[in-house]
Order: C-alpha cells, then sequence, then structure tokens
C-alpha cells in the first residue's frame, strides 16, 4: 500500500483519522451476578445508559473529525457472503460441549438466519430457551440459565481483539476463555470486508497469546508489549519475531506487569498522551522494568532488564519521558488507576479522551498541558476499561518529530 492508505498506525499519539468502536447491546444485557465474574465485568451495567455514554463517545470523536466505524455494521457486511457465513457458522458451532444433535439443530437455527440476526447471534450468544431444541439429551441436561452460544460483552474493548501495527493488522490470541470467540469475529472482518482487502497480517489467533491492550507503539519502529495476565513472555516473543519479520519495528519492550485484574494490560497503568509524554500510575513508574528485544538477523535477541522511562526514552529517540501521575495521593491514585484513569485515548498529539470521573488525573494532564476531552463512563467502566481500550485505531497521521531534547 501507498502513502494514501486507508489503514496505518505508527503511533499512540498521531493524529486520529479512523477508529474501530463496538456500541454494546443486547450482549451486555446478558450479565446477572451469577455469571459476570465468568464474563469479566465487575458490575452489572445499566445498558441504555452504556449505549447512550458510548453515543457521546463516538460522538466526541466524530466532532474531531475521525471516521467512526462499527464492528456490527463491518459483521453485517460481510456475513451478506455465503463463504463468510459459512465460516462464522462453522466456528461457532465448533464447541466440544454440544455433541452432534445439538450442534445440527444449533447449525440448521443459524442456517436460516438473516446477517442481523446472524450478527446478533455472534455477539450477544444463544440462551437455552432462545433455542427449540427438542428433547435432544444434551439440551435436556442443560442448565436453563446456561448459554448455548456465549455473549460477548467484552467485544466493546476493541483494543484487544485487533491491533494495526504498521500497514498491518494484528488479530490477536485472547487470552481469557470469555473472550477467545471475539478474534472470530475481528478475523471475519478482516478477512471478508471489501475496506479491508489485501490487507495483511501480523499476527493470527492461532499463535500464542497476546492482546491489544498490550501493545503501545510508543514511536514508529519501537514497539512496547505487556507481559502479564492476559499476553504470555512466548506471545511477546512470537510479535517480536512477527514484526521484525514484517520490517515493522526495530526494537520490541517487554514490559513485565503484575498479572492481577486491576492491571491486566499495559494500557490499565500507562498510555501515550504526547509524542513524549504518558498518563502513569505513580506505583510502577520507577519498577517497572523492560526487556529490550532487536533483531539480530531476524531473531530476535532479548537484552537485560532496565528501567522501562530509560530503555523506552532511548529506543524512541528521546531525552526522556514525561511522566505525568495519576491521581495526587496513593489513594486517588489506586482509585483512579483502577477507573481506567490510565487509559487515554489520544485524538492527537496533547489532545486525549478521558473518563470524566478521574478529577484528579485529568487535572494533572490539563496542568501538563493536556487538553481532555472528557466522557461519562460509570457504566461503561463496569467492564474495567476505558477509552483506549474501547478503541481499535485504524489510520493515524504519522506523529510529528519526536523532540530530542
Ligand atoms: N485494553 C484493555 N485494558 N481492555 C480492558 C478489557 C476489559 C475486559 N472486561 C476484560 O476483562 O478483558
Amino acid at each position: 500500500m501507498t502513502e494514501t492508505s486507508e489503514h496505518r498506525v505508527t503511533s499512540e499519539v498521531g493524529r486520529l483519522r479512523t477508529v474501530l468502536l463496538h456500541r454494546p447491546g443486547a450482549e451486555l444485557k446478558r450479565l446477572t451476578p451469577r455469571n459476570s465474574d465468568k464474563l469479566l465485568f465487575d458490575a452489572i451495567p445499566w445498558v441504555g445508559r452504556a449505549q447512550e455514554e458510548h453515543d457521546a463517545f463516538a460522538q466526541a470523536l466524530r466532532d474531531r473529525d475521525v471516521e467512526v466505524l462499527y464492528l456490527t455494521e463491518l459483521l453485517q457486511d460481510v456475513l451478506e457472503f455465503e463463504h463468510a457465513r459459512e465460516q462464522a457458522i462453522a466456528r461457532v458451532t465448533d464447541d466440544r460441549r454440544w455433541g452432534d444433535r445439538l450442534r445440527a439443530i444449533v447449525r440448521d437455527h443459524l442456517c436460516g438466519q438473516d446477517p442481523e440476526d446472524l450478527a446478533s447471534v455472534l455477539i450477544a450468544g444463544l440462551a437455552h430457551e432462545e433455542l427449540k431444541a427438542g428433547h435432544g439429551l444434551v439440551y435436556r441436561l442443560m442448565d436453563p440459565a446456561d448459554f448455548i452460544v456465549d455473549p460477548l460483552p467484552s467485544l466493546l474493548f476493541t483494543r484487544d481483539s485487533s491491533t494495526w501495527l504498521g500497514e498491518r493488522v494484528a488479530v490477536t490470541s485472547l487470552a481469557m476463555p470469555a473472550r477467545r470467540r471475539e478474534s472470530a469475529l475481528t478475523d471475519l472482518i478482516y478477512r471478508h470486508h471489501p475496506r479491508f482487502a489485501g490487507v495483511e497480517r501480523v499476527y493470527d489467533p492461532s499463535l500464542e497469546h497476546l492482546e491489544g491492550g498490550d501493545v503501545l507503539l510508543l514511536a514508529p519502529g519501537v514497539i512496547a508489549v505487556g507481559v502479564g495476565e492476559r499476553t504470555t513472555p512466548a506471545g511477546a516473543e512470537r510479535l517480536a519475531r512477527q514484526v521484525f519479520g514484517a520490517g515493522l519495528a526495530r526494537t520490541v519492550l517487554a514490559v513485565p506487569i503484575a498479572q492481577q485484574r486491576a492491571t491486566m494490560h499495559l494500557d490499565t497503568i500507562c498510555t501515550m498522551v504526547d509524542v513524549d509524554a504518558v498518563v502513569m500510575y505513580p506505583p510502577v513508574a520507577d519498577s517497572l522494568t523492560a526487556y529490550t528485544v532487536t533483531s539480530v538477523d531476524g531473531e530476535p535477541r532479548t537484552g537485560e532488564p532496565r528501567p522501562f522511562l530509560t530503555a523506552a526514552a532511548e529506543a524512541m529517540g528521546v531525552a526522556r519521558l514525561r511522566l505525568i501521575d495519576t491521581g495526587l495521593d496513593p489513594v486517588t491514585a489506586e482509585r483512579e488507576q483502577w477507573d481506567d484513569g490510565n487509559n487515554t485515548l489520544a485524538v492527537a498529539p496533547r489532545l486525549a479522551v478521558a473518563y470524566e470521573r478521574n478529577v484528579e488525573t485529568n487535572a494533572q494532564l490539563e496542568h501538563a498541558g493536556i487538553e481532555v476531552i472528557r466522557i461519562s463512563g460509570s457504566e461503561l467502566g463496569s467492564g474495567r476499561g476505558g477509552p483506549r481500550c474501547m478503541s481499535c485505531p485504524i489510520l493515524r497521521d504519522p506523529p510529528p518529530g519526536a523532540p530530542t531534547a
């Protein structure tokens, strides 16, 4: 592809032009106190309000001339194509819990659906009572509160199931069982949607676990990858091998993070708001380390661990990375980190979307010269994700040259 490519992302902060979002829908209505843990939500969201909040988020982006693509619409588009429908149905019916009889019934049910209804099952799942499955053993012995097809409430966080590196898409390999099927949908979209015809891949769901929330494009050619609850060391090593092979990066920084829910991805503790500035959770700012991985004849070579901020600045070719703290005091910092105060989405250098509730962090950002576009996220945040998690940038302008002093 050329200069005029419609898909290219080389940094976290270059002017955002196109983004993929998922407007939450019926899949959130599936959440109950019984299943929310397994489905990775910390509270039961008020769905109508979550949709309003999401619409306001999308509008804030459009107001800054960002093109917003919706995952559901792209999925419905591709489900018009027979071969894409077949793949989608084959993938969703490949479930060992079912047995042949239930599988045949589900397949029949799905084959009769139009693209809208099929997309809806693929995203919101299929409840026991929604299928008239006759008297087969598997169906009858199933707990009626269980799903035949599990819903995907975390699809809202489009950052994780695919991520763009240069002109290539990485369709990721999600670690949590509740989310694995998400990348079957992004895979389908990138494989069949005319908008993405000819796009090459740099990662695939069959590879080692890697989630987009762990991947930060610190600067053109420099990628940080969090290694923790979601991305494994093998996933980071594989990513390095893939990006070196494709000529997409010269340095990958593997950054170990605590294997906890609060820090499930690197972007829960650190996001970029300028070419040389990050908002970061203070308790980790000094302790975070990075293993610098470089390419020696195409093979990843790993150096000794060093402080993340030093290793990052050096790889990026800046004198230092400016640090903006989450919160003011340790307790506020912990609360605001939990509520995704670190999880900002840069629309351009020094212009970022953030949840309004993180009052202290947003004040710190403004104090440091960052313009903050505040959105409400009381319901959206119940799945533990902020503006960065909820967005997959597809096109950004190249970032302006990073200052060297
Ligand atoms: N990039 C992120 N931080 N994504 C947040 C994902 C939240 C989602 N409920 C999960 O637990 O997987």
